[in-house]
Order: structure tokens, then sequence, then C-alpha cells
């Protein structure tokens, strides 16, 4: 499929930062996630994509077309700020219907019904006639969302767009974005710091580091495959074990640092640029590692005893941690928890399946 956005080699300067070499291309109807730890050059980059920085080198192409030196107001692509950035003089009305009024359609009907269906869904339509210094954060941000998306632009730029809402009205906006992503067939990038919204709403996702793409790919696959320890760790990758590879009986076997277990045979898709001696990082999603009572390995997988050194209960699940040939972290539902009635020194036995043993090159 043709791409809808195609961001070429892009480097932009801004002080002592730099946002480095940036490559990569939307299709129509994508949903791009942007994750990435504070001052890694997220913002910068969908500023740049806006045509409101100008870029030090690289190309942008939108719909086949070169816009790298376009003002933004040709762009047409919508904007949600961060910090939403509402016109203080305007009203919320005034706001939201600002890009209308600049392409002449701000007194069309069907605008109109628009926003009124917008402010409806989004709680705001009490708002109207305020002024934002009067507003609430998330009132603003809701605002701002209603600007970017009321004249339907193939392309919405997103800047934490929902940082500032309370659970229940982050839920409700989550569902509106899905909603007019894919019913009003609207691409949309969306920078946030929350890694569920992105596996919610995202079809790919990119994670920036330093003002470079560290890896990109399916929101599940970077979660459960991270390529560094740098991303492992943002997205709180759990069961991080540092170790070497050996070979037994021709197969790789993964050994924990300073212990005598050897975890394996490991998947040999896993493996193929690794060798003995290899140091790695062992990680296991503690959703991959599951929790026995019995000695019985279950089928296909791999286990060794350990101990529970603490339970930590949630609302719907209980973590388990659990020390034996290194510490582990699992989680079991509490209905679960009310089957196994586990405690503090109990010994169990820990599983995984070979494939979810995911190795990250040391
Ligand atoms: N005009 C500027 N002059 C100097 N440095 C700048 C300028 N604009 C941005 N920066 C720096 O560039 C870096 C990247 O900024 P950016 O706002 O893109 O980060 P971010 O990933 O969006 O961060 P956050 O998650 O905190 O919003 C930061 O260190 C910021 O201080």
């Amino acid at each position: 499929m043709e791409s809808l956005l195609k961001v070429h080699n892009l480097s932009i300067k801004a002080g002592s930062f730099s946002l480095n070499k940036i490559c990569f291309s939307l299709k129509a109807n994508d949903y791009i996630m942007i994750l990435g730890p504070t001052g890694s050059g997220k913002t910068i980059l969908l500023e740049s994509i806006a045509g409101l920085r100008p870029l030090h080198s690289g190309e942008i192409f939108f719909n086949g077309r070169r816009i790298t030196d376009l003002p933004p107001e040709q762009r047409h692509v919508g904007f949600a700020y961060q910090d939403s950035l509402l016109y203080p003089f305007l009203t919320v009305k005034e706001n939201i219907l600002f890009g209308a009024r600049a392409r002449g359609i701000a007194v069309e009907a069907k605008v109109l019904r628009r926003m009124s269906q917008l402010v409806e869904i989004m709680g705001i339509s009490q708002l109207l006639e305020r002024y934002p210094k009067f507003l609430s954060g998330g009132e603003r941000q809701r605002v701002s969302l209603a600007r970017a998306i009321l004249t339907k632009p193939p392309l919405l730029l997103l800047d934490e767009p929902l940082s500032a809402l309370d659970p229940g009205t982050r839920q409700s906006m989550q569902n509106l974005l899905r909603q007019i992503h894919t019913t009003e067939s609207i691409s949309i990038i969306h920078v946030t710091h929350d890694f569920s919204e992105a596996i919610q709403l995202g079809t790919e996702m990119i994670v920036l580091s330093n003002g470079s793409i560290e890896q990109s790919g399916a929101p599940l696959e970077v979660f459960f495959r991270p390529v560094s320890l740098s991303v492992a760790k943002f997205l709180q990758g759990e069961n991080l074990i540092k170790g070497t590879l050996s070979t037994l009986n021709s197969l790789l076997w993964f050994k924990p640092e300073h212990s005598e277990l050897l975890i394996g045979p490991l998947s040999e898709e896993l493996t193929p640029p690794l060798v003995a001696g290899s140091n790695v990082m062992l990680m296991i999603r503690s959703s991959n590692l599951s929790l026995h009572q019995s000695w019985e390995s279950p089928s296909g997988c791999i286990s060794w005893p350990a101990e529970i050194e603490y339970l930590s209960f949630n609302r719907t699940h209980v973590d388990v941690h659990c020390k034996g040939y290194g510490c582990w972290e699992t989680s079991i539902s509490l209905a679960q928890w009310q089957n196994l009635r586990l405690f503090q020194g109990d010994t169990v036995l820990l599983a995984v399946r070979p494939e979810n043993c995911h190795l990250i090159v040391c």
C-alpha cells in the first residue's frame, strides 16, 4: 500500500539536542504510537511533521508530494498539543472552530453539527462560551482535541492528548480516537508515555531514545521482544536476568550469572546469531511465567523451583515475587490465589515455554 506520510532521514537541531536521521512511513489508516523517555525528541518530531520546525536535513512526503518546505497551514494536518495551546482571547467554541474559520467553513451546518456531536461526546458542551483560563487541564485537553479533529484532517498529530484526564474520561477519549481512526479513516501519530494506551490504540509503535529510533514494530512485538536493554527497561520488562549462553547436547541454554541453573534448551528461532559464551540478558514477561504447586513440569516448558519472597495484592491480581536461581516476578489472578492459597516462604515451580525466553545481546 502507498505511504500517506514518508519521513526520510529527518534531522533537526534544537540547542544541544538533535533528532538524528529519522526514517519511517505511515500508511493510510495506520495508528502510530510514539514512546520514549522524556526529552527523547517526540514533540520535536511531531512539530517537524506539522511544519513548525525547520529541518536540518531530510525530507517529508505526504500523499507522494514533497512537503518539506510547505508552511503548516498548507499541510492539512491536525495537531493537538501536550499543553493544549488554546488561544486565550477566544472562547472554547471559537477555539474549536478556529481551523474551520481559517478555511472559510466555520458557518457550514455540517461543521456546526459535527462540533455539537464532538463536544457532546467529549463532555464539554457546557463550556462553549468560556475562556481557556477558566478551564481545568483536562477540559483544555479535550477542547484542543476537538479543535484538531473537527475538520477531519487526513493526518492527526497528538502530543500526549489524554495525559491530564481521569481514568474514566481517558477511556472514553480513547474510544473516540479509535472510532474516528476506523470510521473516518483518519491516520494518527500519537505520542504517549502510557504503554497500555499504546497497545490499546496503536497499529505500530516507535520507541525514540536520545533523538533516534531505537525500535519500531507492532506494539505487542516491541513489548515482548525489545531489541535492547534500554527499550526493555523503558517498557518495564520483568525478569531481566544477566547471564551467558552455554551448549549442552548441541543446544543452547541460558546460564544466569552466579547460578548453577541452566534454562533451556532455548528455542532455535531466538538464537541464530548467538553462540555459546555470548553475554546476554534473558527477559521473561511475567505474563509468560507460570507458577505451579506440583513438581511435574508442564509439557513443553522449562521449569525450576523457587521460594515465594513476598506477595503484592492488587484489585484483580496478585504479583508473586520469588527467589531461586535469580529473582523472578509473575502474577496470578485473585481467583487463582484463592484456590492455591500461596504464602511467603512456600516453594513453587516456575515454568516458561522456550519461545517466551527472549534474549537481548549485551
Ligand atoms: N528550542 C530549543 N532549544 C534548545 N533545546 C530544545 C529546544 N526545543 C526542545 N529542546 C530540547 O530538545 C529535547 C527534546 O525535546 P522534546 O520536547 O521533543 O522531548 P519529548 O520527548 O517530547 O519530551 P517529553 O516526554 O518530556 O514531552 C529536550 O531536551 C528539550 O529540552
